[in-house]
């Protein structure tokens, strides 16, 4: 056969098995795709090439160094070990609630939630106060108690949130809601348990976050950006598989064929870190508004152009590692979790020389 005839058997084995049909029920995100068109019409936001190749081969060397992996996820103060149900749960209702901590009050008197001797700020104080209400009896991670009316109300959620200062926990009130919706979805549609949304996703990572943004509206992080009405970002509905994923180590519950397929969770520490390490530029205005931390208002141009080019920023990096390291077992994953750690490790060390962006909203 010579090369310009095509071959016939192998294209009747392809529609045979690759049918349209099959291919187009690969579930897929739209994350990655949003995230490239805001970068490339983006103006107040632009990414350096040598600065991400750099932290591209920091994060290789750190995560190789630390041994970076899910495990990591299990180590991290009052997470759940449990490898069943009910740390499904605790993982459900702690990424329904994880969003915007940050505080405009200095360290001593932003919320703060005081359990087992440390004092929790961020998201610690999240995971320390579903903690501290379960020991104390308090079934706050179950769907049966948020659909009840009479147990689950605001002043329940105030005293599981009770600070140790006299700010209270942001958006208290939208955490209500958040925890209502999500008991009256599981309740209409999977038999009451998040476990049920698992199962009902056929270990697709990709298909349990559509799952999540298409049933629940407090999951649905979609903004119009340009041309486009719909850029998905479902930051805390990816962050949510992610973190099933990770806490079971990627079996049983965290089981997810296409993991590799998930973006980082466009939240306010990545981007900030991306900024510090000179990855993420901004405009003069957008950083002079950044360091005098200006309340940017979610849906802004700004802010839509910081989430989608760090997604895509971290693309770039996540390319660039497995360009150099094609055996690095290595996902936007786990440089995430990697970048917020590192984060988080230079605010403890008092290096957090650039601020992050201010966008109060219950998406991040
Ligand atoms: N992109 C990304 N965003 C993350 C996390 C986490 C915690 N994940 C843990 C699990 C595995 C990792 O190793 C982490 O230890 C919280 N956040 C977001 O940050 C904000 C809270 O910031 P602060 O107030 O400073 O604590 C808020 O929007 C929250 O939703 C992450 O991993 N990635």
């Amino acid at each position: 056969m010579s090369d310009s005839e095509p071959d016939n058997d192998l294209l009747d084995f392809l529609r045979q098995h690759f049918s349209k049909a099959s291919i187009a029920s690969v579930p897929e995100t739209k994350v990655l795709e949003g995230a490239e068109y805001v970068y490339h019409n983006s103006i107040d936001v632009a990414l350096d090439s040598q600065s991400t190749i750099a932290a591209a081969a920091m994060i290789y060397e750190q995560m190789q160094k630390k041994q970076y992996s899910t495990k990591t996820w299990q180590s991290h103060d009052f997470h759940p070990q449990a490898l069943d149900a009910s740390t499904v749960d605790f993982i459900f209702t702690m990424d329904l609630l994880n969003f915007s901590f940050w505080s405009e009050n200095d360290e001593e008197e932003r919320f703060a939630i005081e359990y087992q001797g440390k004092r929790c700020t961020g998201y610690k104080s999240l995971v320390a106060a579903l903690q501290r209400a379960l020991e104390e009896g308090i079934p706050i991670t179950s769907s049966d108690f948020w659909q009840s009316e009479d147990e689950c109300t605001i002043d329940v959620l105030r005293h599981v949130f009770r600070s140790a200062t006299a700010e209270e926990i942001p958006l208290l009130r939208e955490r209500f809601d958040c925890l209502q919706e999500a008991g009256e979805v599981l309740y209409e549609k999977y038999q009451c348990s998040f476990t049920k949304c698992i199962e009902a996703a056929n270990h697709s990572a990709a298909a349990l976050v559509n799952l999540l943004a298409e049933n629940f509206t407090c999951f649905n992080d979609v903004f119009p950006y340009e041309n486009r009405k719909n850029v998905r970002f479902l930051k805390r509905a990816q962050i949510c598989v992610a973190d099933l994923w990770a806490a079971f180590d990627g079996k049983g519950y965290g089981e997810f064929h296409d993991i590799d397929g998930l973006t980082i969770f466009a939240d306010y520490r990545v981007p900030q870190i991306l900024n510090s390490l000179g990855c993420l530029w901004y405009s003069p205005l957008l950083q002079s508004a950044v360091n005098q931390k200006k309340v940017i208002e979610s849906g802004h141009s700004w802010e839509l152009q910081i989430r989608g080019c760090s997604i895509w920023c971290v693309e770039l990096i996540r390319r660039e590692i497995l360009r150099k390291h094609p055996d690095a077992n290595i996902n936007a994953i786990l440089i995430d979790f990697f970048l917020y750690d590192l984060m988080k490790e230079r605010e403890a060390a008092g290096q957090e020389d650039i601020p992050h962006h201010r966008t109060r909203s219950i998406w991040y």
